[in-house]
């Protein structure tokens, strides 16, 4: 039973979601009831440290104190965070973050215990790279620090839902034990996004590519951007999708072993949005100028598609033929990415 406060702070809490998350906000709320509220929360909470991390504003001892503390951080009513530069976009999330708090304060402590676990170890992954990408920028050197990297924003979100699922009783507890596939639905749809998003990190003076596969190909990350690295860039980009690829079989995989309508909803729909962003970008070199997304109308359909495996798979099938289509015999890696397809064809 909840007081008429309660149920404001709750809706304010939705209301947040919804600033907060275009792609993610409308699969959160049509989960079913027993997952919904952990699972909002868990965006919010995970939301609020990202706030911290993405703030180039921010002291960079500072940065590391909050994002280090963000666990015990979600247990401390009235809470607040107004030292976000003017423009973070997400600061009012912070400024209102007591109203967070005080939802997740009221969510079974199983599920506080599994946001907050993860919280501890996404705040501390975040500190160990924030120190080096404030200084020299190559914090993300080698394909390992890349995949480390997404383990701790994405990877681990993977983990914490999976907890979830296997705890609300949706999903079996099976689930949760797979973590190199709880890892992969992550790290798909981080990587994607890090490919996606080029041009606006690169503008924020940040850069996640790993060095060891842009090294090959120009001297400074920004090369890539010049008309005359125009060959050298497209052989860089689709060396990032070779990279993305790989996930695809674990993805699908991971699909396959839901049973709950709603949670397969949830879970199919990112994935299906990134597969459809992969074929956008791949040798498409826009991304060095601008941010390219989906077309709406696009989007729209590939939703309405993905509410079960038969579907999805085809609708990956479709992107992953794109992306054949357009792999050129000229590209140093169009073996590599033929074989990628290889594999993921095996599979669907
Ligand atoms: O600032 C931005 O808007 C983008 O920030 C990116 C960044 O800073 O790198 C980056 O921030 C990462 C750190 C905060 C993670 C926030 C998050 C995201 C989605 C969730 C979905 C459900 C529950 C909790 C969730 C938590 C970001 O938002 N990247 C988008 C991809 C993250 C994917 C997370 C994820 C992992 C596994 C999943 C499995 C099934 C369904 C959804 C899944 C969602
Ligand atoms: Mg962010
Ligand atoms: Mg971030």
């Amino acid at each position: 039973q909840q007081t008429l406060a309660q149920d404001t702070s709750k809706k304010s809490c939705y209301e947040f979601l919804n600033m907060t998350s275009r792609s993610f906000a409308a699969v959160i709320q049509e989960l079913d009831e027993e997952l919904r509220d952990s699972v909002c929360l868990f965006y919010l909470v995970l939301r609020g440290l990202d706030t911290i991390e993405d703030d180039m504003s921010l002291d960079l001892n500072r940065k590391v104190e909050l994002l280090r503390s963000f666990d015990q951080i979600i247990y401390q009513k009235g809470w607040t965070f107004n030292e976000n530069g003017p423009n973070e976009k997400d600061r009012e999330l912070l400024v209102h973050f007591d109203v967070i708090i005080n939802e997740f304060l009221r969510l079974k402590p199983e599920y506080q215990k599994v946001i907050a676990n993860i919280t501890k170890l996404m705040g501390d992954g975040m500190a160990d790279y924030v120190s080096g990408e404030h200084r020299e920028n190559t914090a993300i050197a080698t394909v390992k620090d890349f995949d480390l990297y997404c383990h701790y924003v994405a990877g681990l979100v993977g983990y914490g839902l999976s907890d979830l699922f296997a705890a609300s009783g949706l999903e079996s507890k099976e689930i949760a034990d797979d973590k190199v596939l709880s890892n992969a639905m992550g790290l798909f749809l981080q990587k994607t996004n890090i490919i996606r998003d080029y041009r606006e990190d690169l503008d924020d003076g940040r850069q996640f590519w790993p060095k060891e596969i842009w090294g090959k190909y120009v001297e400074k990350f920004s090369d890539l951007t010049k008309p005359e690295y125009k060959d050298k860039a497209q052989a860089c980009l689709s060396d990032m999708v070779l990279n993305v690829l790989d996930d695809v079989p674990q993805v699908l995989t991971y699909l396959s072993k839901l049973k709950n309508q709603s949670v397969f909803n949830f879970c199919a729909i990112p994935q299906v949005m990134a597969i459809s962003t992969l074929a956008l970008v791949f040798n498409n070199l826009d991304i060095y100028h601008r941010n390219l997304k989906i077309r709406k109308g696009q989007a729209v359909k590939l939703i309405m598609d993905s509410k079960d495996m038969d579907h999805v798979v085809s609708i990956f099938r479709q992107y992953v033929f794109e992306i054949s289509r357009k792999n050129e015999a000229t590209d140093p890696n169009f073996m590599k990415i033929s074989m990628a397809i290889g594999r993921i064809e095996q599979w669907i």
